[in-house]
């Protein structure tokens, strides 16, 4: 669906922001993107939307250039950017003006999922608070039905009751012909929602792996002081430090996404190097 092949990018030519990154998003998962602040998620997803430019290498949807925008792939792609615009519409009246880009946008989906996010349909948007039009938004999105989702920080903004329905809402509308894609610097807000976790850091995707074969390769856990041998990776806790080790013994527990980007996002490549060093189990040896 998204073929990306050794994108170079920068704003200026002088300070690379991306050099030689490639990555191919298929359809039937959901992506987590994550990066500290500033590492590139935004840049990286508008190159994907075509709204910035590869100064070289390629930046495919289906097949076609991204910064071509050519109307067969906008219709069958949605952005939600992390700043939102808020027409002075009601939700009928934004269907009106807007659902006719996405031909299998749906109605009955869009109040759906309104009513599940909680986001009264009769009020303008600009009179919603920022939590309500960020729902809005998410809710329209969903309802586009497009091939490609791709949503920048879509939970900032939510309390916490709606981080759980979105990561519900999001789950149940995800199909075998849609590929979602979802950046966040709060790593907990994607948890129980996405199948593979890609890592922007240092111009490069650092990590982009399967979380179930991450469960496999790596284990997560507390430690006292003195236990941290043979620990890839290790901070500091309340209760002790955290710790990423190889999974030696076979035993299958949950990713802990934010030690498992801790360990990644920093200058310790101890985890990158385990990981593409020892393939998974159910993968063929290369
Ligand atoms: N329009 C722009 N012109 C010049 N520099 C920009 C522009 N947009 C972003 N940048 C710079 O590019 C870098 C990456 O920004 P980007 O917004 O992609 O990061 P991010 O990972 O999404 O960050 P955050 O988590 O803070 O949203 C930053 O150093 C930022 O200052």
């Amino acid at each position: 669906m998204v073929r990306i092949r050794n994108l170079h990018f920068g704003y200026s030519r002088r300070v690379p922001l991306f050099e030689n990154l490639s990555l191919t998003l298929e359809r039937g998962h959901i992506y987590g993107l994550l990066g500290k602040n500033g590492a590139g998620k935004s840049t990286l997803l508008k190159n994907i939307v075509g709204l910035a430019f590869p100064q070289a290498g390629t930046c495919e949807v289906n097949g076609h250039p991204a910064a071509a925008r050519l109307p067969v792939v906008l219709e069958d792609l949605f952005f939600l950017p992390e700043e939102l615009h808020a027409p002075a519409l009601t939700a009928d009246q934004f269907v009106a003006h807007t659902a006719g880009f996405y031909p299998k946008f749906s109605e009955v989906q869009f109040h759906r999922y309104l009513a599940e996010l909680e986001v009264p349909r009769q009020t303008k948007l600009p009179k919603l608070s920022f939590g309500q039009q960020k729902k809005f938004m998410i809710a329209f999105a969903l309802a586009a039905n497009t091939g490609l989702l791709v949503l920048d920080e879509p939970t900032n903004g939510l309390d916490i009751p709606s981080k759980v329905q979105f990561r519900k809402t999001l789950a149940g509308a995800l199909s075998e012909d849609r590929c979602m894609i979802i950046s966040t610097h709060q790593v907990r807000d994607l948890d129980s929602l996405i199948d593979t976790v890609l890592v922007v850091h240092n111009r490069e995707i650092v990590l982009n792996a399967d979380l179930d074969q991450l469960a496999e390769r790596l284990t997560f856990g507390t430690a006292g002081p003195a236990d941290t041998a043979g620990a890839l990776y290790a901070e500091p806790s309340v209760r002790g430090r955290q710790v990423v080790r190889p999974n030696l013994g076979g035993s299958y527990g949950k990713v802990d996404l934010e030690l498992l980007f801790n360990a990644v996002a920093g200058d310790n490549p101890a985890v990158v190097n385990y990981l593409n060093a020892t393939p998974a189990r159910h993968e063929p040896a290369v």
